[in-house]
């Protein structure tokens, strides 16, 4: 497997992980591995980083296997081998849940059970950190998802302390264009693939997602959505809103 990076790659990754305070001496990290090129190009980026930086971190795979016919198990097994990482399968019933449920909001729930299955493992483990492929489309469609679906500037951090299970979830690839991620996987002829889920395609991310490609694929106003993620003492937003009560006592006020 080719283990080197373009500069640029690893510059964004790298940025990442010093401004947000990523990895440090004796972290145990666990990267949650899906069977998508995501988290398969998280791993490797680990991989090569584990080699070069000076922070001394162990590094392994922990895979969620959602119970469907197609298992990635396999390739994922020969992917960790060829990267020399260990791999934990996970095996869980989230396929059965999937299929004999009209749980209303499948995507989330399913989300909801593999953390919790990884997050199980990590404690049982002694792991301190665990790394999500996510990258930064994922960051803004999850800003454009919160605002447009629960009225709420919400988005992905790029790390978030599990106060509760005392497990820190990173981000590294965060800075990272979709498009980068995918043309880096073909460069290295990766194929493994995730197990086909009956929501693929149909999530309310799905919809963000082809609903905004145009605004995606202009540089410009890409980097003004991500601009509009960061914080900013001055946002120009409406102030919070008044207790509906209170509110009613002041608008009486107006009448003679
Ligand atoms: N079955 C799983 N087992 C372990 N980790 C998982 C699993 N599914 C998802 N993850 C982790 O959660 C992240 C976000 O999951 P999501 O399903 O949104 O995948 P994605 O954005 O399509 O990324 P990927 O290409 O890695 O699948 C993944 O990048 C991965 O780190």
């Amino acid at each position: 497997m080719n283990l080197s990076l373009d500069r640029s790659v690893t510059a964004q990754v790298v940025k990442a992980i010093a401004e947000f305070d990523l990895i440090n001496d004796g972290d145990r990290i666990a990267v949650g591995l899906s069977g998508g090129k995501d988290s398969a190009f998280l791993l490797l980026v680990l991989k090569i980083f584990s080699k070069y930086f000076s922070k001394d971190f162990m590094l392994k795979a922990v895979h969620v296997d959602p119970g469907f016919d197609d298992s990635s198990s396999l390739a994922l097994k020969d992917f960790c081998q060829q990267l020399k990482i260990d791999l934990k399968i996970i095996k869980s019933e989230i396929a059965l849940y999937i299929n004999s449920t009209e749980a209303s909001n499948p995507c989330s729930k399913c989300a909801h059970f593999r953390k919790g299955a990884i997050i199980n493992y990590l404690k049982q483990n002694n792991f301190n950190k665990l790394a999500f492929g996510h990258h930064l489309d994922d960051a803004v469609e999850t800003y454009l998802m919160s605002i447009i679906y629960s009225g709420q500037l919400q988005t992905l951090a790029p790390k978030r302390f599990l106060d509760k299970n005392k497990v820190e979830i990173i981000r590294p690839l965060i800075y990272l264009r979709e498009s980068v991620i995918i043309r880096e996987i073909k460069k290295r002829n990766i194929k493994i693939k995730k197990s086909l889920c009956p929501y693929d395609g149909n999530s309310a991310r799905a919809k963000i997602k082809k609903d905004f490609a145009k605004y995606f694929k202009d540089e410009q106003l890409f980097s003004n959505l991500t601009a509009a993620m960061r914080k900013k003492e001055n946002n120009n937003l409406w102030p919070t809103k008044t207790e509906e009560k209170l509110l009613t006592q002041k608008m009486k006020k107006y009448w003679k």
